[in-house]
């Protein structure tokens, strides 16, 4: 079997993936600094996240994990290779573009939830839509505020609700543009693990029931479990990846990067 079936990906049909794929890096470099405090954050990544589909991005700390979602998502720029977002490649465009791109096409779940606090819940949710001067989706937008379970507390701001509330607030208003893909930072790492179970499952039914593409960057292997599939990066490269995850299976892949150094 090809221990790296990543990599190889790029010898199948090109049409294939340009059908599929909601976001790719080709030979993606991530350079911080120069001389003494140059720093390698990624060494010529090449990865695809399939549309509809759930992964979650794992590694030891330093891996690459934040800077591949942040270049993917551009919100930082690459010193070699590409980011592609759909069919739009991020390098090419200019600021006022990408802030665009950014806007309609990427929905963004940071693990502190990022709320306006003097704003209602809905208000939060429907801000991105607010600032683009685009009209909510009502239709769309109930079934997001009904999948998240947050139809009563639309009225209420950040502070009257709790952690586990907000965060579930962030990721409809994630959804409620219906991006191309969904970007999550460690978006369950504020929250006890109840609250983070329902929000991982919220995230997989919004695959599963509404065809959303989602990248997770995650340290713990039980919320890697609730993914598709699993990419390891170790010293910002990918190494493994893992499809049908168990938080066991996932532990298990994550104890052999510290057995052998941090790297596969
Ligand atoms: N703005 C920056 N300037 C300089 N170095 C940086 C910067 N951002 C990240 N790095 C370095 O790049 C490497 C990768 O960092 P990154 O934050 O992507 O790792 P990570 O896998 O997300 O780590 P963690 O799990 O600890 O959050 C690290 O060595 C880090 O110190």
């Amino acid at each position: 079997m090809d221990p790296h079936p990543i990599l190889s990906d790029w010898s199948s049909p090109v049409t294939t993936t340009l059908l599929t794929a909601a976001a790719r890096a080709v030979g993606l470099s991530k350079v911080y600094g120069e001389g003494d405090t140059r720093v390698t954050a990624l060494d010529q990544v090449s990865v695809e996240f399939v549309r509809g589909q759930f992964t979650a991005i794992m590694g030891p700390s330093g891996s690459g994990k934040s800077t591949l979602m942040h270049c993917m998502a551009g919100l930082d720029s690459v010193t070699a290779g590409s980011a592609t977002i759909g069919d739009t490649e991020l390098g090419g465009l200019k600021d006022k573009q990408l802030t665009k791109l950014r806007r309609d096409q990427i929905g963004f779940v940071f693990q502190s939830f990022n709320l306006l606090p003097t704003l209602s819940a809905l208000e939060n949710i429907t801000l991105p839509m607010d600032i683009a001067g685009r009209k909510p989706d009502h239709a769309w937008l109930d079934q997001v505020v009904a999948t998240v379970g947050l139809a009563d507390r639309l009225g209420h701001r950040p502070s009257q609700l709790s952690g586990g509330q907000q965060q579930r607030v962030a990721c409809a208003r994630a959804l409620a543009s219906r991006p191309a893909i969904i970007f999550a930072d460690e978006p369950t790492g504020n929250l006890d693990s109840r609250s983070g179970a329902e929000i991982l499952g919220f995230l997989r039914n919004s695959v599963r029931e509404l065809g959303q593409t989602v990248v997770m960057v995650t340290h713990d292997p039980v919320a890697a479990s609730y993914a598709d599939r699993v990419v390891f990066l170790a010293d910002g490269r990918i190494v493994d990846e893992m499809y049908g995850p168990t938080a066991d299976s996932v532990l298990d892949r994550m104890r052999r990067f510290d057995a052998k150094g941090r790297t596969s």
